[in-house]
């Protein structure tokens, strides 16, 4: 990986993460080994991968694939309306290339039937956010569940796809798309996550592609953050990760404090995201 530090005040141009050619070839060997060790460990026939057409889903499909051959990967398709034609062309695309078997469940009744059961009205401010909120944290959870359902009937685990710049910033819905087996990106930030999959012979139009939640039909992950990934990656390593002082993380990454300091705080709030449920102390 290249130097965190290897700005001066006059030329500030993005940090780069990304591995060395050695470094990647190790670092592909050692999550494919990951990905065995946990099926192995569970007793379990193979891999389960949700399929949403972005570069995270399909990276973790590839190495599923080498770690396991493609006979013992399963993927899910789960549109919804509001996820685009593209993006779900793009994940059967995946799953076809690879020749993993796939279905594709339609979400949206399931979904619907949840929020009218509880009468879930209109909770929205002007934009519809937090609207967006409860129904987009809602699709992510009736995903989860009928990833549970496939791989308790197909012997499997549900491994996960979330990457350090998601799990450092909480921006995965708790027990949604954060509920899974193993998460073998977990480590890994955005452009470590391009790099691998680039490594592994996704196509490029998906690897460079722009990362969506797909929860509502406004969301892109960068406008969610205030700055682009390459930008958040530095934060998280330099900052968050890496112990750099904030002012100097602004400085090295050409952020304002503001930017840097929004970042903390998503980190600093969903702390409870990656930590199990809290339990009290037991009386002494
Ligand atoms: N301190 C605390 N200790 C323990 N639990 C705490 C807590 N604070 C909140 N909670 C609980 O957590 C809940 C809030 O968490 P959660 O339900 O996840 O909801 P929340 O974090 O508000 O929303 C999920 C975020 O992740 C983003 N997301 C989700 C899924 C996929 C993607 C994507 O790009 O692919 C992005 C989404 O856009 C949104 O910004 C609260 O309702 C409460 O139950
Ligand atoms: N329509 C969908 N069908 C199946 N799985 C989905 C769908 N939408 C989201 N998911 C699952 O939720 C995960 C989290 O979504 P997220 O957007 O973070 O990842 P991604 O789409 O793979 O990559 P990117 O972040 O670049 O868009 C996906 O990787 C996928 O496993
Ligand atoms: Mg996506």
């Amino acid at each position: 990986m290249a130097s965190l530090h290897q700005q001066t005040r006059d030329e500030i141009r993005p940090i780069d993460l990304r591995y060395s050619d050695e470094e990647l070839g190790a670092q592909v060997d050692d999550l494919t080994e990951f990905i065995r060790e946990r099926v192995d460990a569970a007793a379990v026939d193979g891999a389960l991968v949700a399929l949403s057409g972005g570069v995270d889903s399909t990276t973790v499909a590839h190495l599923a694939v080498e770690a396991l051959g493609a006979d013992s990967v399963h993927g899910l398709l789960l549109p919804k309306a509001v996820n685009t034609d593209e993006n779900m062309s793009d994940a059967e695309r995946v799953a076809q290339d690879l020749g993993i078997t796939y279905d594709v469940l339609e979400i949206d009744d399931a979904v619907d039937e949840l929020l009218e059961t509880y009468d879930a009205g209109s909770d929205s401010d002007s934009e519809g956010r937090w609207e967006g909120r409860y129904v987009g944290n809602t699709s992510a959870r009736v995903r989860m569940t009928l990833n549970y359902l496939v791989a308790n009937y197909e012997n499997k685990l549900v491994v996960g796809t979330g990457n350090r710049a998601e799990l450092a910033t909480g921006y995965v819905t708790k027990y949604g798309d954060g509920g899974v087996d193993c998460n073998p990106l977990g480590n890994l930030y955005k452009q470590q996550v391009r790099q691998v999959a680039a490594y592994l012979g996704v196509d490029e139009s998906l690897v460079q592609k722009t990362p969506t939640g797909g929860m509502v039909d406004y969301d892109t992950d960068e406008e969610e953050f205030g700055v682009d990934y390459d930008t958040l990656d530095a934060i998280l390593a330099l900052h968050v990760d890496g112990g750099v002082p904030a002012a100097a993380t602004a400085r090295l990454t050409g952020s304002s404090l503001d930017e840097v300091e929004y970042i903390v705080e998503m980190h600093e709030d969903s702390e409870h995201k990656r930590t199990p449920p809290t339990v009290p102390e037991p009386r002494s």
